[in-house]
């Protein structure tokens, strides 16, 4: 089987000695811009780990320089303890998943994939037969058996992504570099290609670095997801625990799923332009520039009493602001509810429909938004 035959690191009573891909503090200017600052990531053997950033964030210099297409400034990259440098992109043993799937257009399925095989540098394949075998494992892998040799141009977007896979996966690499592999699907074909990603991933026990900009694609996807911002990698964290505690305002405004505010701390409350909220205890005693975040899934709204001056409805440590209703996004199984409060921002809360539904909202028309000040997390600003 293909995955049998993947590069493995050695393993010690169940932990691994050596990790599949460490970075150690990789670094990368272009002129004036730091594309990468220091970099440092060890990434075990059969992890899938996601790169989650912004555009402009660093996320393709770093898998460029990982695959060999750039060279770092500063510090090393070691693919299962091995120095990379001075080892051309033919001679790394990483395979790269391009967004645009870069396939050879002229060529069939199957002589996409062996052309890899018989003409690479290092042990080129020359039997036919073994050149046969291995790709018919390789479609078979991504579920394209029987599609050899059909010709790239008359297959599906979402078959070019599965083609480009096995023909990333028949040269066995030791690390898959997946840059943003999802980016060019549509909405449908993304969730189910996101699932076969993970179910091709844990058959082969391979090791998966993916890039992408897209919060629930890292979180749900990545056993571990690292966060860059401005070529820093700022988080590297369980996907539950880094969307439970984000270790910075910028990975929370990341995730995109909290509503900020910004104001000022003193007495254990955040005040700011028409809103004074209970702080959350670990910031009790803050007093200066400060900045909540309220997860959108943990507001509830009801109909607002006027004249209480917003300090909601006599519990202490439960939050409220006022809002009028603006409108509905329907995604699926999620509607999300958009408020304007009285200093003029959004305000967002997020139903999902296999909890709780949203109540019938009339526009323009003023609602009490309430959490708990515990559910909050709060940064220096
Ligand atoms: N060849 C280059 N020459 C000059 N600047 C570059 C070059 N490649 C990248 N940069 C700059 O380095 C920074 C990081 O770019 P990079 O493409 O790695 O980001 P990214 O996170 O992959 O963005 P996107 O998601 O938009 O592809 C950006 O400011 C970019 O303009």
């Amino acid at each position: 089987m293909l995955g049998s035959t993947l590069v493995r690191a050695p393993v010690v009573e169940g932990r691994a000695v050596t990790a599949a891909l460490h970075l150690h503090a990789v670094g990368k200017s272009f002129g004036r811009v730091a594309a990468l600052r220091a970099v440092t990531l060890a990434v075990d053997p059969g992890e899938y780990i996601t790169i989650l950033g912004p555009s402009g964030s660093g996320k393709s210099t770093l898998l460029r320089l990982i695959a060999g297409f750039d060279r770092p400034d500063t510090g090393r990259v070691e693919v299962l303890g091995q120095d990379l440098a001075g080892r051309s992109a033919h001679e790394r043993g990483v395979g790269f998943v391009f967004q645009s799937f870069a396939l050879f257009p002229h060529l069939s399925v199957f002589e996409n994939l062996a052309f890899g095989l018989r003409y690479r540098r290092h042990a080129p394949v020359i039997d036919a037969a073994q050149v046969g075998r291995e790709v018919d494992a390789a479609l078979a892998l991504v579920g394209l058996s029987g599609l050899g040799a059909r010709s790239v141009a008359q297959i599906s977007g979402g078959q070019k992504q599965r083609v480009a896979l096995a023909r990333c996966l028949v040269g066995k690499p030791r690390v898959v570099l997946l840059d943003e592999p999802l980016g060019a699907l549509d909405a449908n074909l993304r969730d189910q290609m996101a699932l076969e990603l993970t179910r091709i991933q844990r058959q082969l026990g391979g090791t998966f670095l993916h890039v992408t900009g897209n919060e629930q694609e890292a979180l749900a996807l990545g056993s571990r997801v690292a966060v860059l911002d401005q070529g820093a990698l700022v988080q590297i964290d369980m996907p539950r625990r880094l969307f439970e505690r984000p270790a910075s305002s910028q990975v929370a405004r990341l995730l995109n799923c909290f509503n900020p505010l910004s104001g000022q701390a003193a007495g254990g409350r955040l005040a700011g332009p028409a809103f004074d909220v209970p702080l959350p205890d670990v910031a009790a005693q803050w007093h200066g520039a400060a900045l909540c975040m309220v997860r959108r899934d943990r507001v509830q709204v009801d109909a607002d009493q006027p004249g209480n001056g917003g300090r909601g409805d006599g519990d202490p440590r439960r939050a409220h602001i006022t809002g009028t209703y603006l409108a509905s996004e329907y995604a699926g199984s999620r509607v999300l509810a958009i408020f304007r409060t009285g200093a003029g921002a959004h305000f967002e809360v997020e139903y999902h429909l296999s909890h709780r539904r949203p109540p019938a909202f009339v526009a323009g028309r003023r609602y009490a938004l309430r959490w708990q000040a515990a559910e909050t997390l709060a940064y220096a600003a």
